[in-house]
């Protein structure tokens, strides 16, 4: 039995065999929380509602960096679970701080979409056939930085906005081209507008990347209540694993989600790997290290202690390697 998706217009009392899903008003976010509710609906035959919350991030016109990057958009969602206004929320995992948030835990984490980043470009150019010069709009230090190491000569512009407004600007040709994650085009059904796929192995994004959290009040996670069914039915055990190793990158250099870091793991043929990148601001440096293990087996709990043994070899090498001077890392909080 299939349970039923809606949005509510105001906020909205606990009832029996309703889960509440709270999202950010973003058309991305919504995108995405709705596909999580569908899942819900379908794996639980509950009734699922959305519940909008509007966070400081979406209103504010000031750059990633200027915000603090970390955090921006999480806190008023947070708010609304601790409140008991709803019953999970749902946040694009790489823009979640990799602090505790007392009182709350990440109930799961579903199967990754596409973690790689993506040029979108008037007339079909890529990176390689840009022209002399040519603006790109990206608001992300590591994509500068990325982008940089490739074309030194691309004028990088600051923007914000919501990927319809970053699309646009290419569309009225205010800028050449955007660099956006094939991620969150591809939930909002505007793939048709990349030029160009950057492979992992080369671009390595941002930890966490294509992938969603749901999280919950600390507790609801277990037993077998509405919420600890939803969540468990849900929660993906390799995307889990690979998303924990590359946010222990994060963690273990003291970064936030505006530092120049890229990081991407993979379980393939019972190896879990991840690499990981530091770079210079002006991508004229970076240092990469990469290492793999073999998880004793499939479990949750191994796959999670093979997550640490490599996100703990990775930071190593990197601190070892002097990344800490090589890009500012300090914005977590
Ligand atoms: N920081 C903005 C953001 N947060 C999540 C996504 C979509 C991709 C994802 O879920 O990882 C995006 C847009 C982008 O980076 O292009």
């Amino acid at each position: 039995m299939t349970g039923s998706v809606s949005r509510a217009s105001g906020p909205s009392e606990q009832r029996d065999g309703v889960l509440r899903i709270g999202t950010r008003g973003s058309a991305l976010a919504v995108a995405q929380t709705t596909a999580v509710a569908e899942q819900l609906a379908k794996a639980t035959g509950n009734d699922v509602e959305l519940i909008t919350v509007t966070t400081h991030g979406d209103t504010s016109r000031e750059s990633l960096s200027e915000l603090g990057g970390t955090g921006v958009f999480a806190t008023a969602l947070r708010e609304s679970l601790l409140a008991g206004e709803c019953d999970i929320i749902v946040h694009s995992l790489k823009d979640l701080p990799t602090g505790d948030a007392p009182g709350l835990v990440i109930g799961a984490i579903p199967k990754r979409a596409d973690a790689r980043d993506t040029l979108c470009a008037r007339d079909g150019l890529t990176v390689e056939t840009l022209p002399e010069g040519a603006r790109v709009g990206t608001g992300s230090p590591r994509r500068v930085a990325q982008l940089k190491s490739r074309r030194p000569d691309v004028e990088v512009v600051d923007i914000r906005g919501n990927v319809d407004t970053r699309l646009s600007r290419v569309a009225d040709g205010d800028l050449d081209a955007v660099v956006l994650a094939a991620a969150g085009l591809g939930r909002l059904g505007r793939s048709d507008a990349v030029t160009e796929f950057f492979p992992l192995s080369q671009v390595p994004t941002a930890p966490g990347q294509g992938a969603l959290a749901l999280e919950v009040r600390a507790g609801d996670e277990k037993g077998h209540g509405a919420i600890a069914t939803a969540v468990a039915a849900v929660d993906h055990a390799t995307t889990r694993a690979c998303a924990t190793a590359e946010r222990i990158v994060l963690a273990g250099l003291e970064a936030g989600c505006a530092a120049p870091i890229g990081a991407t793991a993979l379980v393939d043929d019972g190896l879990l790997f991840l690499t990981a990148t530091v770079y210079r601001p002006d991508g004229t440096e970076q240092l990469t290290a990469s290492h793999a293990a073999t998880p004793d087996s499939m479990s949750r709990a191994d796959l999670a202690a093979a997550a640490r043994d490599v996100g703990e070899r990775v930071v190593a090498e990197l601190l070892g390697a002097g990344a800490a001077g090589l890009a500012p890392l300090g914005s977590a909080r």
